[in-house]
């Protein structure tokens, strides 16, 4: 049986990679190879780009109302086929189906409503110099603009990206991540049926080498908005450190999870698994250092480990599946390497530990249990390095100032979570923190006008609401003085 290939959407238009090479996609819930995705090259990366700057003069002049009914149209796409959508993502990155309808696509949607409504709504400032002056700011779309986009959350962050970028009127070249090509290919077809018009938004696939890095170094892109790991955010500071293109960079967390004797226990419990091991823990923002109070620490991690061993782990495709198989086998490795880590530097296993052998069509699929582990100090390797997998360690303090400094003591700082009814004491430690997120008796709520992202090796700027359409623009200030 022939695979199906997926393909580059450029100008408007599907279009195989002209070499015509082409890298194996796998299920990772079976490890087979299911389609394949282009390993475009630099002459594609040229079509892509001179597209969307043919097509910028067009759409940077279009009415805020026409751009927002074509971005409108999109979303009423995505919620017409979000069944198919959903399948796809589960087949192409191993999350639960359930999760991938109710969650990615679900939020895909919302991100292209939102920034379709908020280009309707953006104004700028203006500043009076009484009697002497009026200043204005002007915020124009910056030209052509990159968005890349990782394997964990594909078209939820494919659409957080683009959706503002092309609600400010820039147009686009995007470049989802090679491990899960399939729902941005599908999206491309949806642009097609909501007339989007060519070129002002460009899907081109490939890896980081042949296309991620060729991308960010184009002397015709204005700005990059990447999500990814850090390394990689790193790599891109550096080779475009020359360049002055405005760059936003959403990477890495090792968030911890505060958990006060005072809490809600019940919930707490809930929703502390559900911060660990959302998406088999695969989530930047997802809560893999515990930290909880001594006084309930055996209780705690009592529940929680059953919490987590009523978890139903399984195909992917099943209605009710919670829990499913890692994005590809070099990551699975990664993650059984860190279990490793995790016992040679004096862990115990409270649960998990091991890949899991599944039965029947999941048989060669990319399994591994979720797994707490305790009794690590904070300064070994397993609680500072992110794994980006189901795994979490539990550890125990005795005081507010304690539960602080362990949190800080990270060199990321994307999220923090804080589960206690002493409400002063949340707003105290929130403010004390070394993050760019801090929910309280809460995890990943999300109001998308909020400003979003991380400090540290979690990366710089932010994105969401009114953040990622100043981002998109270029603020130009115009002072115009009174009776000179
Ligand atoms: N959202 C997050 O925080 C994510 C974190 N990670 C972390 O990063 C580790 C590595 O995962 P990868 O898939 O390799 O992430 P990655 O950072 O390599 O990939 C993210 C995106 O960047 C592209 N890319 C790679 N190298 C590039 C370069 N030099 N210039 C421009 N674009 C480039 C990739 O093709 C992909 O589209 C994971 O194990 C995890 O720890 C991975 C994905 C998402
Ligand atoms: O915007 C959100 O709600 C979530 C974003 C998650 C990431 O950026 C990630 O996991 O990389």
């Amino acid at each position: 049986m022939s695979l199906k290939k997926i393909q580059n959407y450029i100008n408007g238009v599907l279009t195989d990679p002209i070499d015509g090479h082409y890298l194996d996609n796998h299920e990772p819930a079976t490890g087979l190879v299911y389609a394949l995705t282009p390993e475009s090259n630099e002459q594609d990366l040229k079509l892509a780009v001179d597209a969307a700057e043919q097509a910028f003069p067009a759409w940077s002049n279009t009415p805020a109302e026409h751009k927002a009914k074509v971005l409108n149209r999109l979303a009423d796409l995505i919620e017409v086929h979000q069944n198919d959508l959903a399948k796809a993502e589960a087949i192409d990155n191993g999350k639960p189906i359930t999760l991938a309808k109710n969650v990615d696509i679900y939020r895909a949607a919302a991100n292209i409503r939102f920034f379709a409504q908020a280009c309707t709504q953006y104004s700028s400032e203006s500043h009076s110099m009484e009697n002497v002056a009026i200043n204005y700011t002007l915020r124009d779309p910056l030209g052509v603009v990159a968005c890349i986009s990782p394997w964990n959350l594909p078209l939820y962050l494919f659409t957080w990206k683009i959706a503002p970028a092309l609600a400010t009127g820039n147009t686009v070249v995007a470049k989802p991540s090679e491990i899960t090509p399939m729902s941005a290919y599908l999206f491309a077809k949806l642009c097609i049926e909501a007339g989007l018009p060519a070129g002002v938004l460009n899907i081109i696939h490939g890896t980081g080498q042949s296309i991620g890095a060729p991308l960010t170094i184009h002397p015709k892109i204005k700005a990059i908005s990447f999500t990814g790991g850090s390394n990689t955010g790193t790599s891109i500071k550096q080779a475009t450190a020359n360049q002055h293109k405005k760059l936003s960079l959403e990477l890495g967390g090792k968030n911890p999870t505060l958990v006060f004797a005072d809490c809600d226990f019940e919930r707490t419990v809930k929703e502390v698994a559900r911060a660990a091991f959302a998406n088999q823990g695969q989530i930047c923002l997802c809560g893999s250092r515990i930290y909880i109070e001594r006084s309930i620490y055996q209780r705690f991690t009592q529940a929680l480990v059953a919490e987590v061993n009523q978890l139903t782990i399984g195909d992917p495709l099943l209605a009710e599946t919670q829990f499913g198989a890692l994005v590809s086998q070099p990551h699975m490795e990664k993650v059984l390497g860190y279990i490793e880590l995790a016992q040679q530097e004096g862990g115990q296993l409270l649960t998990g530990g091991s890949q899991l052998e599944m039965q029947g069509r999941c048989a060669g699929g990319y399994f591994v249990q979720p797994t707490i582990v305790a009794g690590l100090s904070n300064s070994c390797r397993t609680n500072q390095e992110e794994i980006f997998g189901p795994v979490c360690t539990v550890q125990a303090f005795d005081t507010d100032d304690q539960a602080v400094s362990m949190a800080n003591d990270s060199a990321y700082g994307l999220a923090c979570s804080i589960w206690s009814q002493d409400i002063s004491r949340c707003h105290r430690l929130a403010k004390k923190v070394n993050c760019g997120i801090v929910w309280v008796n809460c995890w990943l709520l999300r109001d998308l006008r909020t400003p979003f992202g991380g400090m540290k090796a979690s990366g710089s700027g932010r994105e969401g609401g009114l953040e990622a359409m100043r981002f998109f623009t270029e603020p130009k200030n115009v002072c115009i003085q009174f009776n000179p």
